[in-house]
């Protein structure tokens, strides 16, 4: 498999904050990469070394080229913050954008592709705010490119309008488009990505399919029970501990589920609800980025508020009940 981009070692200080310390990274041709971390971790400045937006120490090649010597008619990039003229209408802003390359695509079948075919003529200052990032996505594509970067182009979409851009990204990248996208949400992340990165203080902390990750990293099934009972006066057969008006029990199959209601029944122990779940890309996430701690405890400080403190555990997971 031959690398459309390969990074390695770049860093960028602002001052005194380094926001990237050193990222390697390559992806292969036709492969879509998620780029996901918490608010700060640096993929947006990631994302702007990897495409030549902003000065960085270390090397970028796409195509085997560096990032500003690249034809740009083989890269699309749709950054965050995106702020295009107001008084265009969505098809006259592809138009613009459509014009500055030599081979575009048709700007109907862009708009029709991000799903904007009804609203083409409208000024963008008066589409919503997720017709307007489609519209800047549809500027990102319309010169139909070899890779694309898009610095989350989900946000303020609608679960609709997300799916159906899924749809278009996945079959961008059946085609052979190579894809580089961040994103806060990890469904996106897990259906997209054929590899997910995760990025902490600017470092690349972990790199793998989203399913070795979850394996990897992700942590037990959960079995939570809303229940009063003391999980000391219960013989469950699996690690349980209090969280709020929860039990949580661990590892405990789906099969097995019923050996957990059976030995509540033989207890005397009532309960409201029981919700099984597996561990999922989130759980890496927090894990990965060192955010289950703030998660706790922002969980237990907004409880003690409440004067309904959960119960600490021994793992810092008192609160994973109702995630
Ligand atoms: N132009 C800039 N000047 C100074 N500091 C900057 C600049 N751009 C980014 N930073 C800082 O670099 C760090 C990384 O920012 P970056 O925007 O890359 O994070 P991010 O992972 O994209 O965050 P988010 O998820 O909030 O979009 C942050 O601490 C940010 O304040």
């Amino acid at each position: 498999m031959t690398a459309t981009l390969v990074a390695e070692d770049v860093r960028r200080s602002y001052g005194e904050m380094e926001a990237l310390a050193g990222v390697s990274l390559s992806v292969d041709a036709g492969e879509v990469f998620g780029l996901v971390g918490p608010n700060g971790a640096g993929k947006t400045t990631l994302v702007r070394a990897l495409t030549g937006t902003t000065d960085a120490e270390g090397s970028v090649e796409l195509f085997g080229a560096d990032p500003r010597d690249v034809d740009r008619e083989r890269v699309g990039l749709l950054p965050q913050a995106f702020d295009p003229p107001a008084r265009l209408t969505a098809r006259e802003l592809l138009d613009y954008y459509a014009g500055l390359y030599d081979e575009a695509r048709d700007v109907d079948a862009v708009l029709s592709d991000v799903g904007l075919a009804d609203d083409a003529d409208t000024w963008y200052e008066n589409l919503s705010g997720g017709q307007q990032r489609r519209t800047c996505v549809g500027s990102a594509l319309v010169n139909d490119p070899d890779l694309l970067f898009l610095d989350e182009p989900t946000t303020g979409i609608d679960p609709a309008g997300r799916r159906a851009l899924w749809d278009l990204l996945e079959s961008l990248a059946d085609g052979g488009t190579t894809i580089v996208l961040t994103t806060h949400d990890m469904a996106e992340a897990h259906r997209l990505a054929d590899r997910v990165g995760l990025l902490a203080n600017g470092r690349l902390v972990a790199a793998d399919d989203p399913d070795t990750l979850v394996a990897e990293y992700g942590g037990e099934s959960r079995l939570v029970v809303e229940t009063a009972a003391d999980p000391a006066a219960l013989d469950l057969g699996y690690p349980a501990q209090r969280a709020g008006d929860s039990l949580v029990v661990s590892d405990v199959a789906p099969e097995a589920i019923g050996d957990v209601v059976d030995a509540l029944a033989a207890a005397g122990a009532s309960y409201d609800a029981l919700t099984w779940s597996e561990p999922d890309l989130e759980d890496v996430y927090l894990e990965l980025a060192d955010e289950r701690g703030t998660y706790d405890a922002g969980r237990r400080k907004r409880a003690s508020v409440a004067g309904d403190a959960p119960q600490a555990d021994t793992d810092g997971a008192a609160a994973e009940g109702d995630r």
